[in-house]
């Protein structure tokens, strides 16, 4: 049998190849020139390996039956919301159910809190960020909950950071598998040390929180055009935390494996789509840890989650903008969730 590093290097790089070939079924071009846009492979990949690779993904997906109670497919929380932001942390939790969580938490300011409870009545809203009991208020619901997002829309007032701290101590000490975005990342540029080597730990980087953090954490220059390699030496540097640096391409990697994702999503650029990804990961992330080995194979499951993210936020972006156009916002592409998670992962 291969090792588990081997066979995670093989699957990382075949399941890459594995996402597209569905939307290859979907969109039918040649398949040759498909790949070549969508992944940058070091070898050619088999369509058996390709099938065998999105299996992977599709593995980690926890199905649906009637022998379930409420909440055992995710339980997920937001830590965001504050005075100027209230939208990424509603399009992080709502994207988290729509994806197929049982139950959305946000944790936000007091005047937030009920500004985001009104955009929708099925998200659960706890207005303690602000509080000087933050921290304990947020590590009560610590134990009932599978991931935490953290960093949409949570602005960068230093009270704010600081009970933040105190939430990533207590979510590290419980093992509760972290996903940090937006301003969760500008903490983590200054205090690079609150993540370092906790393995349950994805950062997603935009282009310029990514720059911030390489400046931050690296200590010499990694060549800007060598997206991979900067990449996998932010990781490492940051003790093998998971690193997804959105963009054209969407690069991501454990510090040892890199994987790609240029799946077809368009030329849209209105905020609010990182947080739809960030929401969908906190999912994502707790299916691919609690799979069980065999489904994932001997690959990251860490990495298996992103690329799902990634693969999905690019699926909405696109759907949406066939139908919408240059007025597309991040709402169109939140009624495309279903839709798109359908078409990738369950057809
Ligand atoms: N509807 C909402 O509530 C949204 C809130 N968001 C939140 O907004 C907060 C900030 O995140 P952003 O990603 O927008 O980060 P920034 O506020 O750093 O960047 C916003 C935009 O301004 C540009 N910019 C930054 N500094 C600049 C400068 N000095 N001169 C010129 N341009 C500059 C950036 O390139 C980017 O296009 C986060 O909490 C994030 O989650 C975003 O997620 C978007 C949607
Ligand atoms: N140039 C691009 N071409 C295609 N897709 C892109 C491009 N840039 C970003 N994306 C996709 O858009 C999504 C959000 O990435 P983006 O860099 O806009 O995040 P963000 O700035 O954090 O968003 P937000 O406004 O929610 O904070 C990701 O799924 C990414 O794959
Ligand atoms: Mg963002």
């Amino acid at each position: 049998m291969a090792t588990r590093a081997g066979a995670g290097a093989v699957v990382a790089g075949a399941a890459v190849v594995a996402l597209l070939s569905a939307a290859l079924a979907l969109y039918g071009p040649p398949l040759d020139a498909v790949l070549r846009r969508a992944f940058s492979l070091h070898k050619p990949h088999s369509i058996t390996d390709m099938e065998n690779t999105l299996q992977l993904v599709r593995n980690i997906i926890p199905p649906l039956t009637t022998k379930k109670h409420k909440g055992q497919d995710g339980r997920i929380g937001i830590v965001g919301g504050c005075q100027e932001y209230t939208g990424a942390p509603y399009f992080a939790a709502i994207s988290a159910l729509k994806v197929g969580a049982d139950l959305s938490h946000v944790f936000c300011t007091r005047e937030a809190a009920p500004v985001i409870k009104s955009y929708s009545p099925e998200l659960i809203v706890h207005p303690v960020l602000d509080s000087p009991s933050a921290v304990r208020d947020v590590e009560t619901w610590l134990p009932r909950l599978h991931a935490l997002v953290v960093g949409p829309g949570l602005g960068r007032d230093n009270v704010l950071l600081e009970n933040v701290k105190g939430i990533l101590e207590a979510s590290k000490a419980r093992d509760v598998p972290i996903i940090i975005d937006a301003d969760g990342l500008w903490l983590i540029a200054q205090h690079p040390a609150l993540i370092h080597g906790y393995r349950k730990a994805v950062l997603t980087p935009n282009h310029g929180e990514f720059t911030r953090l390489s400046d931050a954490v690296l200590r010499d220059l990694v060549n800007g055009s060598d997206h991979r390699e900067a990449v996998r030496r932010l990781s490492q540097a940051l003790g093998n935390v998971t690193v997804v640096r959105k963009g054209e391409r969407d690069v991501m990697s454990d510090g040892e494996h890199v994987l790609e994702c240029a799946h077809e999503g368009s030329s849209r650029r209105c905020g609010g789509q990182g947080d739809l990804m960030s929401g969908a990961l906190g999912v994502l992330v707790h299916w691919a840890l609690h799979a069980s080995p065999e489904k994932t194979n001997g690959s990251s499951p860490l990495l298996l989650a992103a690329l799902g993210a990634c693969s999905l936020t690019r699926q909405c972006s696109h759907q949406a903008f066939q139908k919408h156009g240059r007025s597309t916002t991040t709402t169109d592409m939140i009624a495309e969730v279903g839709p798109a998670f359908r078409r990738l992962f369950e057809t």
